[in-house]
């Protein structure tokens, strides 16, 4: 079974629009194909529903009479199982008709290279210790080295904490790209980020000029990485005007607004060795009181949209997180392709390239690579309207960012802004850039509501995106070979399962909200763009079921009462077939999408884990948040690795629970599920051998079984290992505590 296999170009399809486009004299810039295998797909989804059918049909009519034991578990079984068959039911929008999409860059090249738009491009951090300043600036360059005219882009970074760290950093860089950036083009290096190029670059270095470049970035990376241990920029590396700006009673949540321009392409002198010119660079922190809330990320996306306004203003923003940096020097013609196409570009309203990350195990260990989410989902979303914007490695239109409505008469004026023209100088730039960026600014506006980034919620970019949909707009999916866009992943399971609780929790809030997809799309958007924005909306919701049906029909085994059919029933079939049918495609799918066995597996592991933990968090903390109990916070992922040996552990793959207080309960849970299943899968098998009867409660000793299996590593980390990465004594303690407790419960 071949499914989502990309079409050959050259398709009846693409040939057939190709030359339809072509007669009318429109040469278009992208072309988009379908997915191969959908008749098989939907077949398999159409013997799956009448499976859940089935499913569903037994346990409503094959309830344990009042009285009988297992009633309450049963309906909760059929609550359970109907959430699921509703969920899963969701999760085909996003597979019913996935589309890929080329573009045709030569022709996009064709056009008069002075008629390109200008592009600015936002990069946030917020915090030099989470996000080391030596990491920003090599993001910083590749985005400063991309294959496009120089003195048509324009980089800004917003540095949150507002730390002459930082600034120091990218003063470094500013000096660096003079020589970074001929380097890129002579040599078409590929990727742009000095970091990750040297990295992966060792054995060409008897090149002169590759070693050459290869110790100044060493150089550079040393002095940065000197100030950032030293906590302080010493006095006499204080060169650049701006460190004026710091005082000493400054701090990163107290301080008036920062905005440097370091390289102004406007300015004679702002060349590199070569004498071509420099692309420009703003340094921002935007003004800081305790006072007052800063609304995260879009917060920061919302003063650099007004501070990029007065000194390039250009019609394109690219958004990029620090941690994540240009892989492809291509991307910026590449995005011009969808958003530039004369017949089809119109209401494009931004272009999302998937996050690649470049650290990822081999098996994907912590399941954070989301390749069928990349591969599959975000394809199928492309087809019904657009994928959502995740944050980073998107183009934008800045009209659309800004609360464009779109309307059929809405035409770019693409030939607008080509050119930065000379306006003031640099210092009243900087001035004006700077009272945009102050916490009063925003005072009885409508930024944060109906402007720019949305505010209040802790998927600032999800909400935006949607909003931005049900303005009219639509937005495009570019996954191309080389990939667009690489960063860090978490590598340790606290990060990533405090990353989901975030993600989690703010899919889940805006569901909760007014502008749930549902009901706030409904007449804007196809029901099927809905129901994909729904499966991560509702991956919290997931959490409760999920705990209910990986511990009551186990703990049911200690009894010894079934509440599945027999193995002997007709109704086992429908039970086998879902079950099967539906991991059998998962596992297919995740294939297709580059993923392994293993890596399949940790998948399923950590869907697991994360629905007893992150989402069952999430759900109680928006529950707290309705009632008025909690208040939404961002906890930024850490991009560094410990400094003991997990970093050694995270590429052999071995799990890691070090010792971390915020852990406890997230990993006690983990513990507990753990250990319930393990004493019940004992119990069960022991019965069924004992009393020679299999067929009863083969299924769940099944389910429990897979479960146990899924928790070799929790068993390993809670008995077996030595290393500094095990489950600590005092969470072993408590799950063994709690699940004794719930396995002798049911009994009494
Ligand atoms: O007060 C803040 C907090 C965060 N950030 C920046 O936001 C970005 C994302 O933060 P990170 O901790 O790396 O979160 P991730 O979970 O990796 O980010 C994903 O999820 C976020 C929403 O939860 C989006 O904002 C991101 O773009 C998306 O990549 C980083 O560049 C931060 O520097 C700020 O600028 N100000
Ligand atoms: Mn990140």
């Amino acid at each position: 079974m071949i499914l989502f296999f990309i079409s050959e170009p050259n398709t009846a399809f693409n040939t057939h629009f190709t030359d339809m486009a072509e007669t009318c004299g429109h040469r278009p810039l992208f072309a988009t194909q379908a997915a191969r295998g959908r008749t098989a797909y939907r077949l398999y989804a159409s013997s799956m529903l009448v499976g859940i059918c089935l499913v569903l049909i037994y346990r409503a009519t094959h309830a344990p009479e009042a009285g009988e034991s297992g009633r309450w578990a049963w309906f909760g079984m059929l609550a359970a199982e109907l959430w699921f068959s509703f969920y899963w039911i969701i999760t085909q929008s996003v597979r019913w008709n996935p589309v890929y999409r080329t573009t045709f860059k030569d022709r996009l090249s064709q056009l008069d290279e002075a008629e390109l738009p200008c592009v600015d491009i936002f990069v946030c951090t917020a915090d030099p210790v989470a996000e080391p300043p030596a990491m920003v600036v090599s993001t910083v360059l590749s985005l400063m080295a991309y294959d496009y005219p120089s003195e048509k882009l324009s980089v800004y970074l917003s540095d949150d904490s507002g730390s002459e760290l930082t600034f120091y950093a990218i003063c470094e860089a500013a000096q660096f790209a003079k020589r970074w950036l001929p380097f890129c083009r002579r040599h078409r290096v590929e990727p742009r980020s000095p970091a990750a190029y040297f990295a992966g670059s060792a054995e060409a270095s008897d090149d002169k000029e590759h070693s050459d470049m290869k110790n100044l970035f060493r150089e550079m990376e040393s002095r940065i990485e000197a100030v950032s241990i030293l906590g302080k920029v010493p006095k006499e590396q204080k060169t650049h005007k701006g460190f004026s700006e710091w005082t000493s009673d400054m701090t990163s949540k107290n301080h008036p607004p920062v905005v440097q321009i370091l390289i102004d392409s406007r300015e004679e002198n702002s060349v590199d060795i070569d004498g071509t010119v420099l692309p420009t660079l703003v340094y921002m922190a935007r003004e800081k009181r305790p006072q007052h809330h800063h609304n995260f990320k879009a917060g920061a996306m919302n003063a650099l949209l007004r501070v990029s306004s007065v000194i390039s203003n250009s019609p394109i923003i690219l958004n990029v997180d620090c941690d994540m940096y240009s892989n492809n020097s291509q991307s910026i013609r590449d995005a011009l392709c969808f958003v530039m196409d004369e017949e089809q570009g119109h209401d494009v309203a931004f272009v999302q390239f998937p996050q690649g990350y470049e650290n990822t195990t081999d098996n994907d260990l912590y399941a954070n690579a989301f390749k069928a989410i990349n591969y599959v989902e975000l394809s199928g979303l492309d087809d019904l309207g657009g994928p959502l914007y995740i944050g980073t490695g998107c183009f934008h239109r800045r009209n659309t960012l800004c609360g464009t409505k779109y309307s059929t008469e809405y035409k770019e004026d693409w030939k607008r802004i080509t050119k930065m023209e000379k306006k003031e100088s640099v210092s009243i730039l900087e001035d004006t850039a700077k009272s945009l960026a102050t916490c009063i600014y925003e005072f009885n506006t409508q930024w944060g509501k109906e402007m720019g980034l949305k505010y209040g919620c802790a998927v600032e970019d999800v909400i935006t995106g949607l909003i931005i949909h049900c303005r009219g707009w639509r937005s495009v999916y570019f996954n191309p070979e080389r990939k667009g866009f690489l960063g860090a992943s978490p590598t340790t399971l606290l990060q990533t399962l405090v990353q989901h609780k975030r993600w989690s929790e703010g899919n889940l809030q805006i569901v909760l909200s007014k502008y749930c997809p549902l009901f706030y799309g409904h007449g804007k958007l196809k029901l099927g763009h809905r129901m994909g924005y729904c499966i991560y909306g509702l991956w919290a919701a997931n959490s409760i079921p999920t705990l209910f049906y990986l511990t009551i029909p186990s703990l049911f085994l200690l009894k010894g009462v079934s509440l599945f059919p027999e193995a002997s029933s007709p109704w086992f079939a429908p039970f086998a077939y879902v079950a099967v049918a539906k991991n059998a495609f998962s596992l297919v799918e995740s294939f297709v999408s580059g993923d392994t066995l293993v890596g399949w597996w940790n998948i399923q592991r950590m869907w697991m884990l994360k629905r007893t933990t992150s989402y069952l968090f999430a759900t109680i903390d928006n529950m707290l948040a309705l009632v008025g109990a909690s208040k939404a916070a961002f906890v930024i992922t850490a991009k560094v690795a410990e400094a003991d040996d997990s970093a050694k552990r995270y590429e052999r793959e071995v799990m890691e629970f070090g010792t971390t207080a915020s852990a406890g309960v997230m990993f006690v849970i983990i513990g507990t599920m753990a250990l319930i299943n393990l004493a019940c899968l004992v119990v069960g098998l022991q019965r069924a051998v004992v009393d020679q009867a299999f067929g009863g409660l083969l299924i769940q000793n099944a389910v429990c079984g897979l479960v146990v299996a899924l928790n070799l590593p929790i068993y390993e980390a809670m008995f077996l290992r030595k290393d500094k990465g095990r489950m600590s004594s005092s969470t072993v303690f408590a799950s063994a505590g709690l699940s004794v407790l719930a396995c002798v419960l049911p009994v009494l």
